[in-house]
């Protein structure tokens, strides 16, 4: 479903079991967080199904500080409550960095094949920053892409707020990563290389209230995620919906305190298509201003993103080339986002 696959073999591969789960499942990773490892079969089994089966499940007692969470939502609306200008001095670039501001986002997503007809710009306006690095790290130095941030003036505090989210969240995706593995019938460690220089971009979210767009207008239009894995801790405010095997959009209800966790097309490919990347979308024009936080725990630049051994067999021939992370992203960035497209 994804990614302009090539198809490595010309047979047809048996398709992955699939069932129609229509409500989002939660769970509990209290036990394995506090270092049960006896909870990882059970997880993984939750796990693997909530991914084969709707692509998005909840996680309580994850272990994130709920006043962490705070302190950023704190920052995010702070950021968008800056002067237009400050904020355009950040401008997002062709490396996906910096702000986005109010209908600059298109996502022209060829994968979210359920609505023929093209979305309107999104009515929202985001912050994205990638991992922090020092002056002299020797990636940015060289000018690889992905590796420069973006950071406001005068906003004291930001930038460490933002900074112990990222690192608090990798810290969470990372512990989360024996889960996927035992889930695909890997050896538990089996990601652990791909992840320990995680790319760990967020995306600082404002979706203003009161705003009508038209019928295929959305404060964020049906798209699939594209890393490995989304980790959403719950805004105030609803509005995001998940669209379930049986083509239904049901609605994500808030769950405060709790993260939401969705796949996107990185694990589909790791899993030759048998983890999904469900299409969501944002409904715009809420009552209250939504603000939204989302991280995005995705591999190492370097990482091979392949279909695992596990999942490949006679019957189920390799779907995906392998690509390098950094590669993929690239791609991924100038298939889907209109706005990379107009010059300037
Ligand atoms: O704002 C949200 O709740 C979700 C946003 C989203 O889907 C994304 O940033 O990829
Ligand atoms: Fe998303």
């Amino acid at each position: 479903m994804n990614d302009q696959a090539t198809p490595v073999s010309p047979s047809r591969p048996r398709r992955w079991e699939r069932s129609a789960v229509e409500e989002i499942p939660v769970l509990d990773l209290g036990r394995y967080m506090a270092g049960d490892d006896g909870e990882i079969e059970r997880l993984a089994a939750e796990l693997g199904h909530a991914q084969q089966h709707i692509g998005f499940f909840y996680i309580t007692n994850h272990g994130i500080a709920q006043e962490l969470v705070d302190r950023v939502f704190a920052e995010t609306a702070r950021f968008h409550a800056l002067p237009t200008e400050e904020r355009l001095k950040l401008l997002i670039d062709d490396q996906q960095t910096g702000y986005a501001p109010m209908k600059s986002s298109q996502i022209e997503d060829g994968d979210v094949a359920v609505e023929k007809s093209p979305h309107k710009p999104d009515l929202s306006e985001a912050i994205w920053i990638r991992r922090d690095r020092p002056d002299d790290d020797p990636e940015l130095v060289a000018g690889r892409p992905f590796r420069r941030n973006k950071w406001p003036q005068g906003l004291p505090g930001f930038r460490e707020t933002i900074r112990a989210y990222q690192q608090a969240m990798e810290a969470l995706g990372r512990r989360m990563l024996p889960l996927y593995a035992r889930a695909l019938d890997l050896p538990d460690v089996y990601f652990d290389p791909l992840f320990d220089r995680a790319d760990i971009p967020v995306r600082l979210g404002h979706y203003p209230a009161d705003l009508v767009g038209d019928a295929n207008q959305f404060g964020a239009a049906p798209h699939n995620d594209a890393g490995f894995l989304t980790l959403l801790p719950q805004p105030e405010e609803d509005g995001l919906e998940v669209l379930t095997q049986s083509k239904k959009w049901i609605p994500a209800p808030v769950r405060r305190g709790d993260i939401l966790v969705n796949g996107g097309n990185c694990l589909v490919r790791f899993s030759n298509g048998r983890f999904l990347s469900t299409p969501h979308r944002v409904l715009a024009g809420r009552p209250r201003p939504r603000y939204s936080i989302p991280l995005f725990y995705n591999p190492n630049f370097d990482a091979v993103v392949q279909p695992v051994p596990s999942c490949v067999s006679a019957d189920r021939p390799a779907m995906y080339e392998p690509t390098t992370y950094e590669q993929y992203i690239i791609d991924y960035l100038a298939r889907v986002y209109a706005h990379r497209r107009k010059p300037g």
